[in-house]
């Protein structure tokens, strides 16, 4: 039949196939989502703003209607993130009076989180995005600055690891990042995962979130990041993959499509990228879009707000594009 291979079946005997969906996308796209992707991610509604808004007050609807997803379709679920500087909470980090609040209370309101999230989804979410985005893009730092060093000090990482793995001993705990295979930064994330891996801080993983382009990075920056990575005995998960149309500094906003020029290029970029994946199938255990079709990309707010853009290996209407037929002809 004319059928179009189901992708995360084809991959089956390589890694799990994941996207990042919302309660907008779980219906939009179910029929793709259910057919291509074996994993899912909540690309908001499991952040730390979006589940504890106020000290105390969880609101877990739209991460409930995402696991009733999951559960229905039988799909895995990757926890997407306990501890970030981004999308979190401001009373997280101040007193009543408004003042900046001191270690033992912000690491109690952490934990307490912590407790609360992980262990409501105690079995049914296998993993999690611990810590997100914490080492620095550029200077002679590895951590970035945020409220949670200024307030709690490095260890914050450290407690943030093992304060999930006592909420769910069997769930996989990764740090995930971006930019992950520059090499700067790279050897940053290397240094910080391996002190947790030397004091025996539980983490299984490292979360490379993928947010490409049609020019950077470089294949060999990949493979680098990929081996330096795995040489910690840790596994690899592709996170947030999406492969940009744009050089990060191009602002340009004139198209309404992508031009064949673009696409050629993306389908080259994607037909290179999964056979890395592919060769270093025994470390990467995931590889997960950061949506799953171009008719919703976060990049259609980022790095150029209201700028259409065209990622995924799916159309604008759920077709297959060319870079599917690629990555699929293995
Ligand atoms: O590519 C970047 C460049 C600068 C800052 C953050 C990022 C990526 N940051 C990601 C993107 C989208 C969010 O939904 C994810 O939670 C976050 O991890």
């Amino acid at each position: 039949s004319n059928e179009i291979p189901s992708l995360y079946k084809l991959y089956e005997d390589y890694f799990h196939i994941g996207a990042a969906v919302n309660p907008y996308t779980i219906k939009t796209s179910k029929d793709l989502i259910n057919t291509h992707f074996s994993s899912i991610t909540a690309e908001n509604e499991m952040k730390f703003g979006s589940l504890e808004p106020e000290e105390g007050k969880f609101t877990f609807e739209k991460a409930d209607e995402i696991m009733n997803f999951a559960k229905e379709h039988n799909k895995e679920v990757r926890g997407h993130t306990l501890v970030w500087h981004n999308q979190t909470s401001d009373w997280l980090f101040t007193n009543k009076d408004g003042s900046l609040t001191d270690r033992e209370t912000l690491l109690s309101r952490m934990k307490n989180h912590i407790d609360t999230v992980v262990g409501r989804y105690k079995g049914q979410i296998y993993c999690w995005d611990v810590v997100n985005e914490a080492v620095t893009d550029s200077g002679e730092n590895i951590l970035r600055d945020s409220k949670w060093l200024e307030i709690a000090g490095e260890d914050f990482i450290d407690k943030a690891f093992e304060y999930a793995h006592l909420a769910d001993p069997d769930a996989l705990l990764f740090y995930n990042d971006y930019n992950e295979s520059n090499p700067v930064k790279r050897e940053k994330i290397y240094s910080l995962a391996k002190g947790l891996v030397e004091r025996g801080v539980p983490i299984h993983g490292i979360g490379m979130q993928a947010h490409w382009s049609n020019f950077h990075p470089n294949l060999d920056d990949i493979r680098q990041a990929i081996e330096r990575y795995a040489s910690l005995g840790l596994q690899i998960h592709v996170t947030e993959m999406d492969v940009s149309v744009f050089n990060f500094d191009d602002k340009r906003t004139d198209l309404k499509a992508p031009t064949a020029e673009m696409m050629e290029k993306q389908t080259e970029r994607y037909d290179q990228f999964f056979r890395i994946f592919r060769e270093y199938k025994d470390v990467i255990s995931c590889v997960t879009f950061w949506g799953a079709a171009d008719d919703y990309t976060w990049l259609d707010g980022f790095p150029v707000r209201g700028r259409k853009n065209w990622p995924f290996v799916f159309d604008e209407n759920h077709q297959p594009k060319e870079s599917f037929y690629k990555i699929t002809s293995i």
